[in-house]
């Protein structure tokens, strides 16, 4: 049995309050800094491995941070969680996203079914029909293939599935698995549905609805503004759409889809990128296939996890630096830097993954919690993030904890060389640069231009960025956030911050309004 307990409560937490930070100047610097670079990496799945060198951490902290893992139960929660507890207290659910990419535990049964056939079910299903597409068994009215695929859904049901499709999109076309063109709408704003419509052949595509409740107010006014498009066209739109939903949801047996296949309640939006919601695009994207292989990196990602050694178990390794930066130094955010144009999208994934999971003041009971929890995410991709906020997090007032993600090589090959060095290279050169910049500075005279240098990051390295080494990255960052989540004490798989709006702006549009509602409504032209 794991015991829930708050951060403040535990004796761990209040050693490493007193442990002092490696100073990242001096450690950074000359030979220490070498070793340090070669000896602080742990390896994670698929190739990749994710370097702390630059993170201000020392044996001692280190040694703190295992004896917070030990009280914290970090090893037996997530034991706990893949064996089917109810995590989510908040709505009384099981937290089953891992087993849609694997069985890390025990058999899990709910609803009257064994879970993980469940998704492996529809993750068959899904490949079934995509294959049936793809082979033009499943075609258009008048008999023709279908060439594009338009997602519509938003929140889970657009970032995490739209930042895989741009992350695989170059390397399917290198690598021949390039099967059909993705494009999603999300924005309730008109002018989003209306210019994807207008660049996209509608009579050659398929749309697939996404919405895990199925009653999600953007994604149903943009299923009826494409249903309008498709008949305006003379299509039928029953002939062009499938939806991926809940079981329970009001889609779920409708008519007016092609086909449809189903996630369920314990797999969380945000969380929900390896299920069908993201295994629907993909799978018709990029064929079956790679959408398998992304699974597979995921799936070995989330056993590297289950070690309960946090020095060999980088999820909670970069879930612990992270409470440390947060906790104990002070730290407000953390920037998502990728030195990868695929995972442009990436950053803004995570800012949902993150800040809707660990944004909470209350505790797994509902009590308040008089430490901060999740961090402010922001980034943009390499070196294009040098050229905008940098400024900030060189010589700002605020330290900003980094995570750094780089490639050896590019996904499409193609290069040139100027000024002796290829474009890669360039990039490279630049990530590495800037880890060095970050930590050890450079003094000068003029303050204007001295760097005083101490601040942190970590960089998650890999040969390629493929189908595998794609779903590793992504089980990273979700296992850490869950983490984290444990570390807090919160319930990092509820979302209740985001009702409060919905529930306004429907009295809005009921014009039910009085008080500064009332005069922003009228500003609004509502
Ligand atoms: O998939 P849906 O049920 O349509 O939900 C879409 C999104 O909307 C909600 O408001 C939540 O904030 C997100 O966690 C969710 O991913």
């Amino acid at each position: 049995m794991v015991s829930w307990n708050n951060l403040d409560t535990l004796s761990s937490y209040k050693e490493l309050a007193d442990v002092k930070p490696a100073c990242l100047t001096e450690v950074m610097s000359g030979d220490n800094g070498a070793e340090r670079v070669k000896n602080y990496s742990v390896p994670m799945a698929a190739g990749l491995s994710y370097n702390y060198a630059s993170k201000q951490v020392n044996e001692n902290v280190l040694a703190a941070l295992e004896k917070l893992a030990d009280e914290a139960q970090l090893a037996d929660k997530f034991k706990a969680l893949y064996n089917g507890e109810v995590v989510n207290t908040g709505e009384k659910r099981l937290v089953l996203h891992h087993m849609t990419r694997g069985q890390l535990g025990d058999a899990v049964e709910a609803d009257g079914v064994d879970k993980r056939t469940f998704y492996k079910t529809q993750q068959e299903r899904i490949a079934e029909f995509a294959n049936k597409v793809h082979n033009g068994e499943i075609t258009n009215a008048a008999g023709e293939k279908f060439t594009t695929v338009v997602q519509i859904g938003i929140g889970g049901s657009d970032l995490g599935p739209r930042a895989m499709y741009i992350a695989l999109e170059n390397w399917a076309k290198k690598n021949n698995a390039f099967k059909m063109e993705a494009k999603f709408i999300s924005n309730v704003d008109p002018d989003d549905a209306a210019a994807v419509l207008a660049s996209t052949d509608v009579a050659h595509s398929i749309f697939v609805l996404v919405s895990k409740s199925g009653t999600t107010l953007e994604t149903l006014t943009n299923e009826s503004f494409v249903k309008d498009a498709l008949k305006k066209a003379g299509l039928d739109p029953s002939k062009h759409m499938i939806a991926v939903t809940s079981e329970t949801s009001p889609l779920a047996k409708s008519d007016d889809y092609l086909d449809a296949f189903f996630m369920d309640d314990y797999i969380g939006g945000r969380f929900s990128s390896t299920s069908s919601v993201g295994g629907a695009v993909l799978s018709l994207a990029f064929g079956p296939e790679v959408f398998a292989e992304f699974l597979d990196g995921a799936a070995e990602e989330d056993k590297l996890s289950a070690n309960p050694d946090m020095r060999k178990n980088p999820e909670m390794l970069d879930a612990l630096i992270g409470v440390y930066e947060r906790n104990v130094l002070g730290y407000p955010c953390t920037a998502v830097l990728p030195y990868s144009q695929a995972l442009s999208r990436f950053p803004a994934h995570l800012q949902q993954l993150d800040m809707e999971s660990n944004g909470k003041s209350v505790n797994r009971f509902g009590e308040p919690v008089t430490y901060p929890t999740g961090p402010v995410i922001f980034g943009e991709p390499g070196t294009n993030g040098q050229h905008s906020f940098y400024q900030l997090l060189h010589q700002g007032t605020d330290i900003v904890p980094l995570q750094f993600i780089g490639f050896k090589n590019n996904q499409l090959e193609t290069d040139v060389t100027i000024q002796d060095s290829t474009s890669q290279q360039k990039l490279c050169a630049n990530v590495a640069a800037q880890i060095v910049a970050f930590a050890c500075g450079k003094s000068d005279e003029n303050l204007n231009k001295n760097f005083k240098g101490g601040r942190p990051s970590s960089i998650i390295i890999g040969d390629k960025l493929t189908p595998k080494t794609l779903g590793a990255l992504l089980a990273h960052f979700e296992n850490k956030i869950m983490f984290q989540g444990f570390v807090w004490n919160i319930n990092s798989f509820d979302q209740e911050g985001v009702q409060l709006g919905k529930v306004l702006a429907k009295k809005v549009l009921a014009h039910d309004t009085d008080g500064a509602l009332k005069v922003y409504s009228d500003l609004l032209n509502i």
